[in-house]
C-alpha cells in the first residue's frame, strides 16, 4: 500500500463536512475508483489527497505526510486534474497548456512529451487550438493530457470520463489500464460501466464517510452498497468475450 488514509475529516467554513473519517488505503499500481452519489465527498477525498484542502488526520503518501509536504516536492509526484484545474479565462493554446503542465520537472523533451501524449490520447489535432474555444469533451481530453504527460507516479483524475463520447471511453479506459502499469491511479466517476472496464479497486462513498472498498468484483457480490447508495437498481451482465459489467437499471 502507498497512500494509507487516517481518520481524514474535510470540514468547509460553515461547518459542513466534505469527509467524515475517512481512512482507506491504496494500492500501488492499480486503478482506484471513487463512487458515489452528488455531494458524497469524492472531489474532497482527492483534493486532500493531493494537498488542494486542508484536513484532519492523516494521509501518508509514500510515509510523508500530505499536508507537511511541500506542493513544489508533492507535485513531482501526483499530479491531479478537473475541469476546474484549467483556467480557460486565458487565451492560451493547447500545446502551451501541456508545456505549462510539465511543471516542475526539469531536463524534460517538451516537444517529445507534448507529442507522445498528443498520440496517446488522440488529440494531435487540439494543440493549436485555443483552450477557451474547445468543446467540453475537448477540454477534458487536455485535462487527462496535462495529467498524463508528466508521467507522475501518483494520478489523480476527477470524473475523467464526463463530457466524452462512447467512442473515446475505451480509448481512456485502456490508457489509464495501461499507465496503471507504471503509475498508482485514483479517479472519480459516476459510471458503474466506465468503473468495471478500467477499475481494480472500488471505493464508494456516501455523505463523506467510506461505505464499501474492496476489489470490482467483490463490488459485483455486494450490489446492495450501490442499491442503497444511489436508490436504483444494478446487475451485473456478461458481455460478449465474457468480461463482467456492472449496469444500473431504472
Ligand atoms: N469549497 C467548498 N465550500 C463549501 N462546501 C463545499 C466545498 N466543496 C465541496 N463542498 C461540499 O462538500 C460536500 C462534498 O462535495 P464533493 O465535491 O467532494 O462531492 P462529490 O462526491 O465530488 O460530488 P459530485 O459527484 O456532485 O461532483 C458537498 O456537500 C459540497 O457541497
Amino acid at each position: 500500500m502507498v497512500i494509507k488514509a487516517s481518520n481524514v475529516v474535510v470540514e468547509y467554513t460553515g461547518g459542513l463536512k466534505g469527509l467524515n473519517n475517512a481512512s482507506l488505503e491504496i494500492m500501488e499500481k492499480k486503478v482506484t475508483c471513487l463512487m458515489g452519489p452528488n455531494a458524497s465527498g469524492k472531489t474532497t477525498l482527492l483534493r486532500a489527497l493531493a494537498r488542494l484542502v486542508g484536513y484532519k488526520g492523516s494521509i501518508l503518501i509514500d510515509g510523508r505526510e500530505v499536508s507537511k509536504t511541500p506542493l513544489t516536492v508533492l507535485s513531482r509526484i501526483l499530479s491531479y486534474g478537473s475541469q476546474q484545474t484549467i483556467s480557460t479565462s486565458i487565451q492560451l493554446r493547447v500545446r502551451e497548456v501541456l508545456e505549462m503542465a510539465l511543471y516542475p520537472l526539469k531536463n524534460i523533451d517538451v516537444e517529445e512529451a507534448i507529442y507522445n501524449t498528443s498520440i496517446e490520447l488522440g488529440i494531435t489535432g487540439l494543440l493549436d487550438r485555443y483552450i477557451n474555444e474547445l468543446s467540453s469533451g475537448e477540454l477534458q481530453k487536455i485535462v487527462i493530457a496535462s495529467v498524463l504527460i508528466k508521467k507522475p507516479r501518483y494520478i489523480l483524475l476527477d470524473e475523467p470520463d464526463a463530457h466524452i463520447d462512447t467512442g473515446f471511453k475505451p480509448v481512456l479506459s485502456k490508457t489509464l489500464r495501461k499507465r496503471s502499469r507504471s503509475s498508482t491511479i485514483i479517479i472519480a466517476t459516476h459510471d458503474p460501466i466506465f468503473a468495471s472496464y478500467t477499475c481494480d479497486y472500488i471505493v464508494v462513498l456516501r455523505s463523506g464517510s467510506i461505505v464499501f472498498h474492496g476489489w470490482l468484483n467483490e463490488l459485483m457480490e455486494n450490489l446492495d452498497v450501490l442499491r442503497e447508495v444511489y436508490g436504483v437498481e444494478f446487475m451485473v451482465a456478461e458481455i460478449p468475450g465474457g468480461m463482467r459489467i456492472i449496469i444500473p437499471y431504472y
